[in-house]
Formats: structure tokens, sequence, C-alpha cells
């Protein structure tokens, strides 16, 4: 649905140039959520922007729906923004307009007949579960209901993809639960392609399919939010996980700690406390969970175990191996405090 090719993003300011983006090549298929991680100045705004060309790259192509948008100017360009809806962290409400009047702006934009406006505004917000707001000011709605509102606008003109600026950086945890919720219904029901960029790992985490992190204007990681989650492998993509799922120990434990740590990584159904008790049984080892979690990505268990295990060297190697026939992936931990 999106393909970004060598996209590159200098601006030029009075202090010199800065590298927005840096030569970023990202494919984001038909139907999925996939967020942008990174942190403050990563460039995730910058690459976002130039999807919909708000912001002209300096170099590269942009795709969407199989067009070149890159190649297009004027009424062509504009025709293939349609196809584009944005939401935005602060909303962008016109705040003398009520919220129906809101959504109206942006049918007449697109030529929408005014007869047909109307009951497409119903039909909107009752997408969003506003019915009863059409007439009231931005001004008395709360952040989320806002960006309700900000999401109805976005889905007036029936895009193919939507872009998300940050869309609950300014809401709370409860209301921003419920946006989130809002935008994959948006994606099963009607189909839409989201792209999303956020600071917050646990965005990601409930609701997108794929995710890239960005640094210094480049994508240095990018894959599954699972495989992600499961096995992250630049530092600043497992600093991210932390934020959300820590299997660090205390230096407390670790220091008392006398045989091997063990991580063992569980994905999908496999029953990771029976597979456990089975190994240690087995192999006869004194065996200690310093730290269990299973957590639910994309609906799909993640178990991850720290154990320690004491027990001859061999029978310890022979129940590696055994972990590992039946799909468990084992890491020997460092006792570094
Ligand atoms: N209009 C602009 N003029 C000059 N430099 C800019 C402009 N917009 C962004 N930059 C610079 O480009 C780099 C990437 O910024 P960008 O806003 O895309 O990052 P970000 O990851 O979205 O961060 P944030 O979440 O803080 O917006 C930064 O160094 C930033 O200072």
């Amino acid at each position: 649905m999106i393909q970004i090719e060598q996209l590159t993003k200098v601006y030029k300011t009075k202090k010199g140039e800065v590298l927005g983006v840096d030569h970023v090549d990202l494919t984001i298929e038909k139907g999925e959520i996939f967020g942008i991680v990174g942190y403050s100045g990563a460039g995730k705004s910058s690459l976002l922007r130039c999807i919909n060309l708000l912001e002209q790259p300096t170099s590269g192509k942009v795709w969407v729906d199989g067009e070149n948008l890159t190649s297009l100017s004027g009424e062509k360009l504009r025709r293939a923004r349609l196809k584009i809806g944005m939401i935005f962290q602060h909303f962008y409400l016109i705040s003398q307009k009520t919220v129906g009047e809101n959504i109206a702006f942006a049918l007449k934009a697109a030529g929408v007949a005014e007869k047909r406006r109307a009951t497409r505004i119903e039909e909107l917000l009752k997408m969003v579960g506003l019915e009863d707001k059409q007439h009231v000011y931005p001004s008395q709605l709360s952040g989320g209901q806002k960006q309700r509102v900000g999401i109805a606008r976005a889905l007036a003109n029936n895009p193919k993809v939507l872009l998300c600026d940050e869309a609950t950086s300014a809401l709370d945890p409860k209301t921003t639960l419920s946006i989130l919720h809002l935008l994959k219904k948006i994606n099963r029901e009607l189909g839409i392609t989201i792209v999303l960029i956020t600071h917050e790992m646990h965005v990601v985490k409930e609701i997108c399919d794929r995710m890239a992190v960005m640094q210094q204007g480049k994508v240095i990681e990018e894959g599954s939010v699972y495989q992600m989650f499961a096995e992250p492998k630049e530092a600043l993509t497992q600093e991210f996980i932390a934020s959300v799922v820590n299997y660090r120990l205390p230096p407390h434990i670790l220091r008392d700690v006398q045989g091997q740590i063990l991580k063992l990584l569980f994905k999908g159904d496999v029953a990771s406390q029976g597979v456990i008790a089975d190994t240690v049984r087995k192999f006869e080892l004194a065996a200690n969970f310093l730290h269990g979690s299973i957590d639910y990505i994309q609906e799909k268990p993640l178990g991850v175990f720290l154990l320690e295990v004491q027990g001859r060297e061999e029978d310890i190697e022979r129940a590696k191996q055994y972990f590992l026939e039946r799909d468990v992936e084992v890491e020997v931990l460092p006792h570094v405090v």
C-alpha cells in the first residue's frame, strides 16, 4: 500500500542543514497497522509528513496505492491526497465551528454535495461514537472526544490510509486505550491501512502488526511486533521493549545466584510451566524461578522465564538441548550485577 524508497528530508536552517530523514526504505502492506517508534528528534514526524507530502522530500520516492506521489503536483496531487487521512496529537479542530461543521469542512473541500454531507456526517459520528455531539463546539469536548472528531474528519472522504501523528500522546491512559481500540476497529472494519508514530511502546504493543524503530533519521530495525518483542536485535529496540516488559533482575537477587541463569523464551502456545517442570525432573536439576511472565502480543502468548539451575554440568547441557528440541529458545545470562 505504501512504498518508501530512499527517502531523505533535509531541512535548511539559518544554522545550516539538518537531516530529518536519512535514506529510508520501508514497505507498509495493505490493511496493516504499522508503528514507527523513536525518541524525540529521530525523524518520525518528518517521515510521516513525507508520506502525504505535507513535507516535500528532498529526495526519494513515496508510492501510495500504486501512485508515485512524489511525481504528482497540482490537482492530481490534491486528488491523490484524498486517499490519505491524518490525525494529530493536538487535534487541530476549528474552535469556531461545531463538530458537524468541522467534518463538513473536509467533505466540502473534496467537493461532496451538501445533501450527501449531512448523511455522511451522521455516519461518521456514529462510527466514532459521538452521535449526540454534532452541534456542540470543540471546547465542550474532552480530549478523547476531540480526537474522535479528528478521526471522523480524517475518515470523511473514505481514505485508504490513515496517518496518526502521536495521536494519543496528549491523552490519559484510559482514553488512550479507547482511542487505540477505535483505530483498531476502523482498521478491521474498513480495511484502512494505519501508520502511527509514537514514542510510547505500549501503543505499538496494543495495536500494531509490524513496527520500525528510528534513530537519527534512519530505520535501524523493523519487523513484526511479536518478533521484535521476542528477539529485539538493536540496543535501542531493546530499550524500548524494556519500557513495557522488563526482564532485568535486581542486583541483590543476582548477587545471591549460585547456579546458571537460563533465559527461556516460549513463543506461541507452548505449555511453558509443564515443559520446565518436565525438563528439571528429567535431568535431576535443582531449579529456582527468578522471574517469569507471559505477555500477549497481537493476542499471541510470549513467555519469558529466568530460571536458576544447578546440577551436573553435562545434565545442564542436556537440559538446554532438550528445551531447544521443544521449541524453547535458551540463552545463558551472565551474572553481571
Ligand atoms: N521544520 C523544521 N526545520 C528544521 N529542522 C527540523 C524541522 N522539522 C524537524 N526538524 C529536525 O529534523 C529532525 C527530526 O525531527 P522530527 O520532528 O521529524 O523527529 P521526531 O522523531 O518526530 O521527534 P518529535 O517527536 O520530537 O517530533 C530533528 O533534528 C529536528 O530538529
